[in-house]
């Protein structure tokens, strides 16, 4: 019997983020492992037109929760969608709805961020670190409350080298970063923003580490855990491999590849490439949730969800594995033949970038132009390359995650729950998790039909003749403008001719010597 599994009977759970990548996983293995919860509380906004009825009668129908409705019948009663919006006051929740939540919940789960690398000062403060303030808050008037695990990243101190499973200090007080945001305009805002995140690379990480002061700092008596993982990737087994569904952190780039937009990346090749399959998150998270309420720890416990000090993987072994599937399960009308340039040096990077991405965008272009259909192609390189160019950073270094907290916990777990709820990435074959992840991005990404290999297979000879065909009139014509233009370019094509005519001669006399 599963220790972990029979905590989670009976009780009331509330999430924040639950219409998210991470937070659908979390409810899905929530409902399969302890079908026997009380309720899941989530707070959901309107969103693209849908009311909060309809985004969780979609999340409950798709494919990621076939297997829940086989265990657990009846999970629509078992879920309430509560309105709220994170970045109002008391998060816009109606008294009623509030006091249901004081009064009942048992166990938080805060996973709702802005997760945007570009977004505004004002707003990720508001969802990533006040937020959290107001929610610490509500937990500390929760009289059955037993645990808050809190989500954080991995990078909320990625200008450190080495990061230890402790909180570190920020150097300006969240407190006092809250309080100027509410009377400063917004261009001040966006104004002083650089100089306040100082070295870390962009206004997600840095709001990510207040959010973690905050919690240190607001946790009053509550029993409060920390969960940083590094780049979550698809599901690795549960409740089955390959599931993603946004185009955030690789998954944008991995499109981009197959569908031969994107063919270099300045990208560190030995550089460790952190990724940790979501289902892994979860599992440490409801662990997590289970020993911070049963163990109490006296203090607030940070436990990494990371991957590169105990099963690395570089990016040069990504990208050959991503390719090698992209030659297996092609994705349909890509634009060009999948290739992958990592390059590290600036120049050669330029250079990949006006070669091999503006250039081709611009030919396509002139080309519907010429057509008489409206250009998008440039539009649609540039707006990948500003993604690249925002997720560089992350793909051009290495960092050292200390796991003690992690590896602590899984000695703790009997085995029934290692196996039910397993954390331990060092079981993780990279090679076939790739191959996965890149069928899970055609499959549930792209939407794209099996069936449809062998047409995208042909597709690719196609382009691959015309690369070609390409290629040898370019070089043909480069040439005969040099030979009609330069002397010296005349005496080396007349060394050539003569040497292969020498060449040929030879090589029939040399055969009728032979006979
Ligand atoms: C062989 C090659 C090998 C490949 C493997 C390489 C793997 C590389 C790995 C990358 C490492 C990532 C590191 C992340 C580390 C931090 C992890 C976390 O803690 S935090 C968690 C991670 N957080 C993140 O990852 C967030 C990062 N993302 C951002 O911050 C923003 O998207 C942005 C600033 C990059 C672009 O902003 P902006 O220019 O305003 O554009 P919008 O956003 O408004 O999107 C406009 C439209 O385009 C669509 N679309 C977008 N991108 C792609 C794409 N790549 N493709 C396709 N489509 C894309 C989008 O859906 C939308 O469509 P629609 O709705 O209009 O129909
Ligand atoms: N994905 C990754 O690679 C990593 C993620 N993390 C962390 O994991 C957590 C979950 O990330 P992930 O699932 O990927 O992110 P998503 O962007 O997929 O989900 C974010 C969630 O937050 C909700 N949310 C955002 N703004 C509001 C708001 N104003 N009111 C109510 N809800 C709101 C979203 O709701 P809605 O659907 O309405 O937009 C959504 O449910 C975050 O804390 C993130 O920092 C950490 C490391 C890596």
């Amino acid at each position: 019997m599963s220790m972990i599994a029979a905590f989670y009977g009976g009780k009331s759970i509330l999430i924040t983020g639950a219409t998210g990548f991470l937070g659908k996983v979390l409810m899905e293995k929530l409902f399969r492992t302890s079908p026997d919860l009380k309720v899941i509380y989530i707070l959901v906004r309107p969103k693209a037109g849908q009311t909060l009825q309809q985004r969780v009668f979609q999340i409950l129908n798709s494919k990621l929760f076939e297997k829940v409705k086989e265990v657990c019948p009846n999970v629509h009663e078992k879920i309430r969608a509560i309105y709220a919006d994170l970045s109002q006051n008391d998060f816009a929740i109606s008294k009623e709805d509030m006091q249901e939540l004081l009064s009942c919940t048992n166990v938080i789960f805060h996973c709702a961020a802005t997760v945007r690398f570009d977004d505004t000062l004002r707003h990720a403060v508001q969802l990533n670190v006040t937020a959290t303030r107001q929610l610490l808050l509500m937990a500390s008037q929760m009289p059955k409350l037993e645990a808050f695990i809190h989500i954080s990243t991995a990078y909320s101190n990625c200008n450190l080298k080495h990061i230890d499973e402790v909180i570190y200090p920020c150097p300006v007080e969240p407190k006092k970063i809250i309080d100027s945001l509410e009377w400063l305009d917004d261009a001040i805002i966006e104004e002083i923003a650089p100089k306040l995140i100082r070295d870390w690379p962009n206004i997600y990480t840095y709001t990510k580490a207040l959010g973690e002061m905050v919690v240190q700092q607001e946790s009053r008596n509550l029993n409060i855990a920390i969960i940083r993982p590094s780049i979550v990737g698809a599901t690795w087994q549960e409740p089955f491999p390959g599931w993603v569904d946004n185009v955030n952190g690789p998954n944008g780039l991995i499109i981009a590849a197959g569908k031969g937009f994107l063919r270099a990346l300045k990208a560190t090749p030995k550089a460790v490439a952190d990724l940790i399959p979501v289902d892994t998150v979860v599992n440490l998270m409801l662990a997590v949730g289970w020993y911070t309420a049963v163990h109490r720890p006296k203090s607030t416990l940070v436990y990494h969800s990371t991957s590169g000090n105990l099963n690395p993987c570089n990016w040069h072994k990504m990208g050959v594995q991503v390719l090698a599937t992209f030659e297996k399960i092609p994705f349909e009308r890509a634009f060009r033949r999948p290739y992958a340039n990592f390059t590290s040096n600036n120049f050669t990077s330029q250079y990949w970038n006006a070669v091999s991405h503006r250039a081709p965008a611009i030919i396509y272009d002139c080309y519907l132009r010429l057509t008489g259909r409206k250009p998008r192609m440039t539009k649609l390189m540039n707006q990948i390359l500003r993604t690249v160019s925002m997720l560089e950073y992350f793909i051009n270094r290495s960092w050292e995650w200390s796991t003690y907290n992690t590896e602590m916990l899984m000695s703790e777990l009997s085995p029934e729950d290692q196996r039910v709820f397993n954390f331990d990435v060092r079981q993780l074959n990279w090679l076939e998790y790739i191959e996965n992840y890149v069928l899970g991005v055609k499959k549930y990404l792209l939407k794209e039909d099996m069936a449809g290999i062998p047409e995208a297979k042909q597709h690719l000879k196609r382009l691959r003749n015309i690369h070609y065909l390409f290629n040898t009139a370019l070089f043909l014509i480069v040439w005969r403008l040099l030979i009609a233009r330069s002397q010296m370019a005349r005496n080396v094509w007349f060394f050539i001719v003569s040497f292969c005519y020498k060449f040929l001669s030879y090589f029939r006399a040399s055969s009728t010597l032979k006979v």
